[in-house]
Formats: structure tokens, C-alpha cells, sequence
């Protein structure tokens, strides 16, 4: 019950069982136990009833559940509003969200996607976090932030749909590595320096892509990084934790029961890193690490025997 009912909300997933108990015990034991659901919330298990009710469609699923979830609804209602907030590249194709949408629905298609730091844990407490909502079109995120800002959730403009979506799939491989290295026990500063040094990865990726470097210095960019570099409720920082702790990656995300989208990411980041000419060490060692049967020792050892270099 933390937010006021300002719209009526509609939420299908694909497991009817899950989504019966949800309506039942109006809670959502499996992800979010704890919080009581909006009275205002209606439990839908039909996709395509649900498609038919929404002035607007928020995908929230992983981003491998992108492109088949906006076909669907496109197919249903081609003129109704698209949202997502899924994070990374597409496994295979390394295209980013809006890519994928843009495939799907066409490149005119009214749409954008909700980024920046934002644990849902947090979010479905009610406690204040501050977004971004990244659009081609300005009048669109402007239409939509004035629909769905509120004092505890406040929502950010921006155009810059590929520096916003660089920022939010590739925070998640730091947080990866930021997790090794607290897990290692090798301490504040190193986590510092990584924070850092993987923000200018992330910058150099977005410029070569097309996006803004500013961008990478706000809400998308450095404040999810921060966020999920510093935070135990990020679940790809805890994948970190788990690395070092010596687990293996399949013990680690059977036990995690959510997705860690920077499992999958690192290995496209470094695709296109390889592709573009960009250095991108830290990513690199994640994805050896999480894909190449890397040690985690071996994998922080050979970041820090990199020759200096200006910063
Ligand atoms: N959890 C967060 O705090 C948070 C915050 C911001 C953004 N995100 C991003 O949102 C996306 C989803 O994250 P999550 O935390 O909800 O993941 P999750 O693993 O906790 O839950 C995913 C849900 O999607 C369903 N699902 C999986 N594949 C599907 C498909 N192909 N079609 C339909 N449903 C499918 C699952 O059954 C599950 O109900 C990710 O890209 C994540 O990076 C998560
Ligand atoms: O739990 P994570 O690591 O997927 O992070 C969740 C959100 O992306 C934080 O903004």
C-alpha cells in the first residue's frame, strides 16, 4: 500500500499458479514477500484481457522475455504505449532494448524504457528512489513522466536511449566484479577504484555507440552503478560474492532463483567491445572469469597487472 492509486494497474505473468496465490494472499511470496499488494491491483492471468485493458504496457520481464512479450502485445494492441525496464544486451545479437523493441514494433513505435537505480524491494516499500524515463521522443517521456511521476518514485527525462541502456547492462558485469573483489576481502578503495574505472568502461562503450557521456555521469549511468556495485540486494553483486566464495556459477544462479542479467551481458559486452576497439578490461576479466573457467584470484591478478596508463 505505499503508493497512492493514481492509475489502475493490471499485472499478468506467465505462471497462473504463482499469480492465483497471489490474488488469494494478496502478496507476492516468491519475489517480494513481505509487502502487501495494492488494493488497486488487478491479478490477470489472461494475456490477452490484460493487452486489451492497458493504455500503457510495461514489460518486466528479463530481457531474453523482451522481444516474444512486445511481438505479443504489438500484435494485440499496435497503438498502445511501450515501457520496459529490462536490463542488457540480447544474448546471441547484442542489441540493446530499444533495438530489440524497435525490430519488433518498428522504429516509430511510441515507446521508451524506465532505467536507473531502483532495487524493487525498495521500490514496492515505498521508499524514495529517483529514475529515469528515456524516450526518442521528448513529448513522449514528458507525456509519460507526468502520468507516472509521484514524490516517492521521481522520474528523469532523457533521449539518450543508448547511453541509458549502456549504462544499465553494464552496471550489472561491474557489480559482478565488485562483488569478486569485497568478496575477496580486498577492501574499500579496491571497490572504489573499480566503481570508478568501470564507469569509464561504460562511458567509452556508450560514446562508441552513439550515446552521451554525460548521460553515463547520471541516474542511468552512475547511480545504478553505485547502487548495484554497493548494494547486497543487487543480485549480480551477490553472484560476485558467490564466485569468491570459491561456488561454482551454476550452483550460484540455481540458488539466486532470479535473473542475473550480467551473466549473460558480459559475454556480449566483450563482443562488442572486441568489435568497436574499446578497451574494456574489467569487463573482460568478468567474462573470463564467468564463462572461460578464469579463477577469481587469476581474474583480479590480471587487472591489476595492466601497465599504468593516464586516467
Ligand atoms: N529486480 C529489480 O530490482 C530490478 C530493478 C530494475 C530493473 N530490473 C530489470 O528488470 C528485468 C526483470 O528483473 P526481475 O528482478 O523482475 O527478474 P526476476 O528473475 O526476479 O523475475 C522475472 C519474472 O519474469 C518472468 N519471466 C521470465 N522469462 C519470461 C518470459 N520469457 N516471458 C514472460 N515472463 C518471463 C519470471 O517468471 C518472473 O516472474 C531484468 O532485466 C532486470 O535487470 C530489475
Ligand atoms: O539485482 P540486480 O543486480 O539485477 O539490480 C537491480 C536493479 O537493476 C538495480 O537498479
Amino acid at each position: 500500500q505505499a503508493f497512492s492509486a493514481s492509475h489502475d494497474v493490471c499485472l499478468w505473468g506467465r505462471d497462473r499458479v504463482h499469480l492465483g496465490e497471489m490474488a488469494d494472499r494478496r502478496e507476492n511470496l516468491r519475489y517480494l514477500a513481505g509487502v502487501r499488494l495494492h488494493d488497486a491491483l488487478a491479478i490477470e492471468p489472461d494475456f490477452e484481457t490484460a493487452a486489451h485493458r492497458a493504455d500503457l504496457h510495461l514489460v518486466v520481464t528479463p530481457l531474453s522475455g523482451l522481444r516474444d512479450t512486445a511481438r505479443q502485445l504489438h500484435r494485440l494492441q499496435p497503438a498502445t504505449p511501450l515501457l520496459w525496464a529490462c536490463k542488457g544486451f540480447e544474448a546471441g545479437t547484442g542489441l540493446l532494448p530499444h533495438e530489440i523493441v524497435a525490430e519488433e514494433l518498428g522504429k516509430d513505435a511510441p515507446c521508451g524504457v524506465l532505467t536507473g537505480p531502483s532495487f524493487a524491494a525498495e521500490v514496492a516499500r515505498g521508499l524514495p528512489a529517483a529514475i529515469t524515463l528515456a524516450a526518442h521522443d521528448p513529448a513522449f517521456a514528458r507525456h509519460w513522466i507526468g502520468a507516472l511521476h509521484q514524490p516517492r518514485l521521481r522520474l528523469y527525462a532523457n533521449t539518450d536511449l543508448v547511453g541509458c541502456e549502456i549504462g544499465g547492462a553494464v552496471k550489472n558485469v561491474m557489480a559482478i566484479a565488485a562483488g569478486v573483489s569485497d568478496g575477496m576481502g580486498f577492501g574499500l578503495n579496491a571497490r572504489a577504484a573499480l566503481i570508478t574505472r568501470g564507469l569509464a568502461e561504460i562511458a567509452r562503450l556508450a560514446q562508441a555507440l552513439g550515446g552521451r557521456a554525460e548521460t553515463l555521469m547520471g541516474l542511468a549511468g552512475m547511480g545504478d552503478l553505485i547502487l548495484t556495485c554497493t548494494g547486497d540486494l543487487s543480485r549480480n553483486r551477490r553472484v560476485g560474492l558467490a564466485l569468491a566464495a570459491g561456488k561454482t556459477l551454476d550452483d550460484i544462479l540455481r540458488e539466486l532463483g532470479h535473473v542475473a542479467e550480467g551473466v549473460s551481458t558480459a559475454r556480449e559486452v566483450v563482443g562488442l567491445a572486441h568489435r568497436h576497439a574499446i578497451e574494456m578490461p574489467i569487463c573482460e576479466a568478468i567474462d573470463a572469469l564467468l564463462h572461460h573457467g578464469l579463477n577469481a584470484r587469476k581474474a583480479v591478478e590480471l587487472l591489476l597487472a595492466r601497465d599504468p596508463r593516464d586516467e
